[in-house]
């Protein structure tokens, strides 16, 4: 049986080959953004139920016309700037992928990688509030960033979340981490969540684990 690193490799390998150009990769970014905003509505839409009808059918088929088209495999993800991953189809960055808010992240010369984002209603938890685990989801996601751009990339082996306050829907927020420690294959990840007010609203430690071969 093979790892799930040689596994991760075989996937990267295969979908490196595909033609995602620029001008393409634009395209697609603008249909996702076009695709959350219709997602976002679906949920806050006052039309009555004939109007809800009509523009369900009308959706339906627009997903046929993509259909024809063919499907074909998700896009790939590159290693850019600073050990920071250009994965398109993230449901945390990915521009191509309609799941994701998305939140953009950079990494400082200290290797603190650090995102501001906004999440709307399609992240609810609590009424008014960001989902629990749309919050790990997006310090696993930066923690794993800071993991990468630490020259110790892994796969979550670990992710304790200590939820602070509520984190608030529909305001900025920030959110940083950071490596702090490895130990041969383990990489610890500290990371936040911050609130408008600058309070932290959630904190994780996470541990990375580069698998064997
Ligand atoms: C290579 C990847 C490329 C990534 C490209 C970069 C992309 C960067 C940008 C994207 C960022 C995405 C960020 C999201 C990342 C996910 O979402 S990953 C998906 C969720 N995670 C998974 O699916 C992981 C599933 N688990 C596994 O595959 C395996 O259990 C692991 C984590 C690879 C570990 O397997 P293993 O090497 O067989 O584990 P094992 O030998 O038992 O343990 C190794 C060491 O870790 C320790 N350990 C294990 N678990 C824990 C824990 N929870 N706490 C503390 N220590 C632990 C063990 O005690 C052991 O320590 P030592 O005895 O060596 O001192």
């Amino acid at each position: 049986m093979t790892g799930a690193w040689t596994a991760m490799q075989r996937v990267f390998e295969e979908r490196d080959r595909q033609d995602f150009d620029e001008v393409r990769i634009a395209g697609l970014a603008e249909l996702a953004a076009r695709v959350r905003e219709l997602s976002e509505l679906v949920v806050l839409t006052r039309a009555d139920q004939s109007e809800v009808a009509v523009v369900a059918r009308e959706v339906e088929l627009l997903t046929r016309r993509l259909a024809e088209a063919g499907r074909g495999i998700p896009p790939g993800a590159q290693v850019g700037e600073g050990g920071i991953v250009r994965q398109l189809g993230s449901p945390v960055t990915g521009a191509l992928n309609p799941l994701a808010p998305p939140i953009e992240i950079s990494v400082s010369p200290d290797g603190t990688a650090r995102s501001e984002f906004t999440l709307g209603v399609l992240y609810e938890g609590p009424p008014g509030f960001v989902h629990g685990g749309v919050s790990a989801m997006v310090l696993d996601h930066l923690s794993g960033v800071a993991a990468s751009a630490n020259g110790t990339p892994g796969m979550t082996a670990g992710l304790d979340l200590r939820y602070r306050r509520p984190t608030p829907l529909g305001v900025p927020l920030s959110a940083e981490a950071k490596a702090v420690r490895v130990e041969g294959r383990k990489t610890f990840v500290e990371s936040r969540i911050l609130g408008p007010d600058g309070r932290v609203t959630a904190e994780a430690t996470a541990v990375f684990v580069m698998p064997t071969r």
